[in-house]
């Protein structure tokens, strides 16, 4: 396998000497039938409204092949050390089932390792939900609380928002803290039950800042609640590494285990996100949801592009980032469920590939991954729309969209139902960004030419849900092996958390300022 940088390749070479299209006469009926990719869980990716031509698509292909990509993905399916930074292996996929083979690191086999933790949580989640397990006052739970930050909050709050309206049965349900602002835990602290609530602690390194202070908040609110006989330690689970200070703590009422190879935003799809999603939802959904994802893994193998979606959309992302210079994507889902699915993938794609070296550590001489940043619609179309129709730059667009509502709770106001209204703005502005409109008053001119791609499925259920998740993490993925980046690890963000202990240290009397801890 061969490691090199995008601009050494010929084929990119290839691709910036092509003519740019415009997507402003191409989009037809015809073409939107045929770019069109069939995912794995009930997901499909259209990219007619995105700017390739046939040959730029052929281009593409020669891109992949020449940068290996598919063989980087099979190397790291196989357990080759892919994060190289950190010398890890990278195994978020094998946490929702094998697709090669088995990979082995500590002594063990990781994937009976992760199904381990599967069954665990399996057991665990049907005697909380039974109320078999019960509060130390005897009480069933009735509420989860996470506590964590980044990928131990964000991937799993979006996906528990995501499905909340999908399940009919009895939900727990489910809060989260996250922010070291006391005013987040005091906020979610002041509506609960401490009797009938079950903590879930998450923290990959158990080292988090955040996280172990949220945690002493709560442990102290519990305590001074006065409830008899109340115990903290009975109304706390960890999820953590093995060797992280949390797993041998005797303060949990029990201990749920990942390990080095699941980055923390990657992790959704092992015990970070399955222990409160099986709670909440129940084991089956859980199941449900690494199943949609499993299936859109096995399909990212695919070596034609025109069959893989995630692929496809990485490729026609490194185009956009590197040929035409877009330096913003947009992550637009028309499904109130989504509402926080662009803030995880912000993590997920600008802490892997926000990068300026290359995986040897030298600096590279073209633009790696984009600013992301999204909104459900028409929520977005109220707010910042304005300037992806009219603004100077142009924004790389990702829609998401569904025939069906979660709820179906839905009434038909002159002549539509809302669910028919939403979709109708979707399709509405896919044309209006690709053609645009001519007007003699420049104010009202919509130059058109601005792309989009969309991921539609039937409805927002645990299926679609996890193939979602599992296309972007993939398509994240291949863009960071396109760029030649090891897009796993995250040395970003370690001056700031070490630079803020040291102004704590210096300026115990004013946190906030002393002119920054006088320099430090
Ligand atoms: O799960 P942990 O170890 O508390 O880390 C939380 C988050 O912090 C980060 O390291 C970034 O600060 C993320 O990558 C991670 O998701």
């Amino acid at each position: 396998m061969e490691f090199k940088n995008l601009d050494s390749c010929t084929s990119f070479a290839k691709l910036r000497n092509q003519e740019p299209c415009s997507v402003k006469d191409m989009l037809t009926k015809e073409r939107i039938q045929a770019f069109s990719i069939l995912e794995g869980g009930g997901l499909t990716y259209n990219y007619a409204a995105m700017p390739v031509t046939e040959a730029t698509i052929q281009t593409l292909q020669e891109l992949s092949n020449e940068q290996q990509l598919i063989e980087k993905y099979i190397a790291l399916l196989n357990g080759e050390t892919m994060n190289t930074g950190e010398n890890r292996l990278v195994l978020h996929q094998l946490t929702r089932g094998q697709i090669l083979n088995p990979v082995f690191a500590d002594n063990e086999d990781k994937g009976k390792f992760y199904q381990g933790q599967l069954e665990k949580i399996k057991e665990f989640s049907s005697k909380v939900r039974k109320g078999e397990i019960t509060g130390s006052t005897g009480k069933p739970f009735s509420t989860v609380v996470q506590i964590g930050i980044g990928g131990s909050d964000l991937g799993p709050r979006a996906l528990y928002l995501a499905l909340k309206g999908s399940q009919d049965e009895k939900q727990l349900a489910a809060k989260f803290i996250s922010n070291v602002d006391p005013d987040d835990a005091a906020d979610v602290i002041s509506g609960l039950d401490f009797e009938t609530t079950l903590f879930i602690l998450v923290s990959k390194s158990g080292t988090t800042l955040e996280t172990l202070t949220n945690r002493d908040l709560v442990i102290e609110a519990i305590k001074a609640s006065g409830i008899k006989g109340i115990d903290p330690s009975r109304h706390i689970v960890a999820v953590t590494s093995k060797t992280s200070p949390l797993a041998s703590s005797d303060t949990v009422l029990d201990a749920f285990f990942i390990d080095d190879y699941i980055g923390g935003r990657y992790s959704s799809t092992s015990a970070v996100g399955g222990v409160l999603l099986s709670l909440a939802f129940g084991y089956e959904t859980f199941a449900e949801l690494l199943q949609g994802a499993h299936e859109a893994d096995k399909m990212a193998l695919e070596n034609d592009i025109t069959k893989n979606a995630a692929l496809m959309d990485a490729l026609i992302g490194v185009y956009l980032r590197n040929v035409l210079a877009l330096p913003t994507t947009a992550i637009l889902p028309y499904s109130q469920g989504l509402n926080r699915f662009p803030a995880h993938l912000q993590q997920v794609d600008m802490e892997s590939n926000g990068k300026h070296v290359n995986r040897s550590g030298e600096k590279v001489s073209y633009a790696t991954g984009p600013v992301i940043f999204g909104e459900s619609g028409t929520n977005g179309q109220h707010s910042f729309y304005q300037l992806l129709h009219q603004g100077t730059d142009t924004v790389a667009l990702q829609f998401i969209g569904f025939s069906e509502s979660q709820y179906g709770k839905d009434i038909v106001v002159e002549g539509s139902t809302s669910q028919k209204k939403l979709n109708a703005n979707l399709a509405a502005q896919i044309v209006a960004f690709a053609r645009g409109k001519d007007d003699k008053n420049p104010n009202k001119q919509f130059e058109g030419n601005r792309y989009s791609s969309l991921l539609t499925a039937r409805t927002l259920n645990a299926r679609t849900l996890g193939a979602l998740l599992a296309h972007y993490e993939n398509k994240v993925m291949f863009q960071g092996f396109a760029w030649n980046l090891n897009s796993f690890d995250q040395e970003g963000v370690q001056l700031g958390k070490i630079l803020a202990k040291k102004v704590l240290e210096g300026c115990k009397d004013d946190p906030i300022l002393k002119a920054y801890a006088d320099l430090l």
